[in-house]
């Protein structure tokens, strides 16, 4: 019986993850329910998988929780130093790393600390400060399965591999709502159109960001960090039918693939079971319905936030953190349909090329500049505002 807290229930992967948990009665235990702002969805969950204890990290939502509940012998915390704690709690084996963003990297930290194994889906806690966490979880003996689907295929086919022959990853990436598309078409879509994935059903912001294609952007600096790669071992590869999960070649020119349907609950299943892989009845990848797997180079001169992110990466530093922290911002802004599709890549560049450089940020320093980068950000986009009036 595995143990979990998972962290970020209420979302796309929060809500797979429990179903998952309810497909394999008497393998988990549901230790541990965090959300953010939903109190519905979490007070339901609660009832459902009686865990020993929810956190509601918006304050607001507290006492709506607490009120709720109140019959049941569940514990209800609220707040980002609660999350931290219960994390560390002895009945907790696996933490589901699934909350949105920043917001995410305290709480790993947190379980990483406590030696905790941890099922990974926050890609940000590794963009922003990738050296640092992986360092701490070597240190601590705390495990980080890949619960992001190109690195959990990158996971699965490095299973009793030699690391030193590895050549290079292969991500894959769909290419988006927008693969095709150039400038004069981009400059007028909308969060709307944007929201469409043509295969994966997902959160918004990271349904923006694979139409923006950063994404993958945030994904090469997540594969370097979980790998131990060098910049130049990545590659990125278009494959619009996001079949083959991601590749790995290794130094006798054999590449392996992860492959299956474009569903979540596999790579979450294998990241929670971890080690062991555990049986399933979801529906099976059926070759003859793909008779046409194809692949291109992505454009990266229209999808600039890819460039813009693996510039970000070969700068090393802060620089990740505030891409990342000025993403989060205009992601934002563009779901309520405050600043167009192209300008997104704008308002970060200007983010990157104003803040100061620090090339070994503390956790204290990542925390600050995190936090400057989004002050820069709201201004250049407020400029951006005032100009179209
Ligand atoms: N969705 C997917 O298929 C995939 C997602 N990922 C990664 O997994 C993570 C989660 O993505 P996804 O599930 O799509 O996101 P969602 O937006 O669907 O869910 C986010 C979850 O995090 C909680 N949350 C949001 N903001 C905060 C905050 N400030 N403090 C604490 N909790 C917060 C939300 O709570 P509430 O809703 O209650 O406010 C919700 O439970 C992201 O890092 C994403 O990149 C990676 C691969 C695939
Ligand atoms: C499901 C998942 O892991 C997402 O990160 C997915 O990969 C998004 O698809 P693209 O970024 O390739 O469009
Ligand atoms: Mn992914």
């Amino acid at each position: 019986m595995k143990r979990l807290a998972i962290l970020g229930s209420t979302g796309s992967i929060g809500t797979q993850a429990l179903d998952v948990v309810a497909a394999h009665p008497g393998l988990f235990e549901v230790e541990v329910l965090s959300a953010h702002s939903n109190a519905t969805l979490l007070i339901e969950q609660a009832r459902r998988f009686k865990p020993n204890a929810v956190v509601v990290t918006d304050e607001t939502k507290y006492k709506e929780v607490k009120d709720a509940l109140m019959m049941l012998p569940i514990k209800v915390f609220t707040g980002h130093k609660a999350l931290a704690e219960v994390v560390q709690w002895d009945t907790v084996d696996t933490v589901l790393g699934a909350v949105l963003g920043f917001a995410g990297l305290h709480s790993i930290l947190a379980a990483i600390d406590a030696g905790k194994r941890i099922a990974l889906a926050n890609k940000e806690t590794l963009v922003v400060a990738g050296e640092l966490v992986m360092a701490r979880a070597r240190e601590k003996g705390a495990v980080i399965i890949p619960v992001d689907s190109e690195h959990s295929a990158i996971f699965q086919c490095l299973a009793g591999e030699d690391l030193n022959k590895v050549e290079k990853v292969i991500l894959t990436a769909s290419g988006g709502p927008f693969l095709g598309r150039k400038p004069n078409y981009l400059v007028n879509v909308k969060a709307s159109h944007a929201l469409q994935h043509p295969n994966w059903v997902m959160g918004a912001k990271i349904t923006i960001d694979s139409a923006t294609l950063m994404n993958k952007g945030l994904e090469i600096i997540e594969a370097k960090w979980l790998f131990a790669l060098n910049n130049d071992q990545i590659d990125v590869v278009i494959h619009p039918q996001s079949v083959i999960h991601s590749m790995v070649q290794f130094t006798d020119g054999s590449v392996k693939s992860q492959m299956g349907l474009p569903d979540m609950k596999l790579p979450i299943q294998y990241a929670i079971a971890y080690p062991e892989r555990i049986h399933n009845d979801y529906k099976r990848l059926d070759f003859k319905d793909f008779p046409k797997l194809s692949f291109e180079a992505p454009d990266y001169k229209t999808f600039r936030n890819l460039a813009l992110a693996i510039d970000a990466m070969k700068k090393g530093g802060n620089a990740p953190c505030v891409l990342n922290a000025a993403n989060e911002v205009v992601v934002h802004a563009f779901l309520q349909n405050k600043v167009g599709f192209l300008e997104m890549s704008e308002m970060i560049e200007k983010t990157l090329d104003c803040m100061t450089f620090i090339e070994h940020p503390t956790i204290e320093e990542y925390v600050e500049t995190d936090k400057e980068a989004r002050i820069q950000v709201t201004e250049f986009l407020k400029k951006s505002q005032l100009s179209i009036y």
